[in-house]
């Protein structure tokens, strides 16, 4: 399997997708599709903001790549009319980095500090400070010598974005007004989406091709842009342009992303641990090594959308195939397989 294959449905995006997505980003609540109650709320915490005057509490946004943390920060900054500043926790790798950044902002700036988690232990001290006091403290010189200067910092509103809300200190977790939790999106908001961003694109496309590309996309509307655009070249290559379910299916066929979104390493994953280990329980490595793959690279990239949906258990004896399974690899399981499954589930709930 080579990178690119991988691509198509990976939630991450490398420079040049995240370019492409640009055109694609809503820019405003009402135009964000799903995610109601976020929305919602957001809605509340943003105008009473405004109509004191002051600038809103802290914003957490937590879940998934892919799931729109980058495009709601821009919204929140354009519902606000307030100018924008984007930086990301590796990108601060001491806290003289996040000093530079914090003491040049302007009163009622929205900073965006994508994935939050992995700043730099020293600075996130020093964000606390900032959050709450609208200070930095910059230390200078070293040992018993060292002072620690106080530079005024404009109040501002921080959005955060994690992907493991569970990672952050309490201490930086506490001190968010706001944490909003992203979920995966329904079916009918994926084809919402589609449905706009084909309209962007210039692409006609019929409602019953949005629900097959939906169906496909794993719940995450950066994969559904994806598959559009690659539905939408084979159209155009293919075809007259328009973006039909025969279209759509064959092109996505070509590409080797089935009806449930798995593409050929999961479907290899799923195949290995089927016939060749009957079901599971199979520890990881072994099951790698069966599909020709690195066991990191079956436990990151394949088996979380495995398991979030349903295919494989994770067991302490090992990786087990769920009945699901079974039943869409269209593989008949040996008597004692699909009962094992149940049963080996049951004992880890029940451990
Ligand atoms: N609710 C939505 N409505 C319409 N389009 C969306 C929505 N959420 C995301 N998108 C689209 O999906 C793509 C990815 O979104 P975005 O970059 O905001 O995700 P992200 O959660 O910030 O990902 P990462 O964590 O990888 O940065 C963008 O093109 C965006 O326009």
């Amino acid at each position: 399997m080579n990178e690119h294959d991988r691509e198509l449905v990976s939630p991450d995006a490398d420079v040049d997708e995240r370019a492409v997505e640009g055109a694609l980003r809503p820019k405003s609540l009402d135009e964000f599709v799903g995610q109601e109650r976020v929305r919602e709320q957001l809605s509340l915490v943003l105008r009473s903001a405004q109509r004191r005057g002051k600038a809103p509490d802290h914003i957490l946004m937590s879940g998934g790549p892919g799931l729109g943390k980058t495009t709601l920060a821009m919204i929140i900054a354009a519902e606000l009319g307030a100018p924008l500043r984007i930086t990301s926790g590796p990108a601060i790798e001491r806290s003289g980095d996040l000093a530079a950044v914090l003491s040049t902002l302007h009163e009622g700036e929205v900073l965006f500090l994508d994935e939050i988690h992995r700043m730099a232990r020293p600075a996130e001290e020093m964000l606390y400070v900032a959050m709450e006091d609208f200070r930095v403290d910059v230390v200078v010189g070293k040992g018993p010598g060292a002072t620690a200067i106080p530079i005024d910092v404009a109040p501002f509103t921080l959005v955060g974005a994690t992907t493991r809300a569970g990672m952050l200190p309490a201490p930086l977790r506490d001190r968010f007004g706001f944490v909003a939790h992203m979920d995966f999106y329904r079916p009918d908001e994926l084809e919402r989406i589609l449905t706009r961003s084909a309209g962007l694109l210039g692409a006609e496309i019929d409602p019953d091709a949005a629900v097959e590309i939906a169906g496909r996309s794993r719940g995450t509307p950066r994969i559904a842009n994806r598959l559009l655009r690659r539905v939408r070249d084979y159209a155009e290559v293919r075809a007259d342009g328009r973006l039909t379910l025969k279209i759509a299916r064959a092109a996505l066929n070509l590409y080797e992303v089935d009806d449930e979104g798995l593409d050929r390493l999961d479907r290899a994953v799923l195949d290995a641990l089927l016939r060749r280990f009957r079901g599971g329980p199979v520890g990881l490595s072994t099951l790698a090594v069966s599909v020709g793959e690195e066991p990191e690279t079956v436990e990151t990239v394949a088996e979380p959308f495995l398991v979030r949906s349903g295919f494989i258990a994770r067991t302490p004896r090992g990786r087990v195939a769920t009945p699901q399974a079974w039943s869409h690899m269209g593989v008949a399981p040996p008597p004692d397989a699909a009962f094992g499954a149940a049963a080996l589930m049951e004992e880890t709930e029940g451990s």
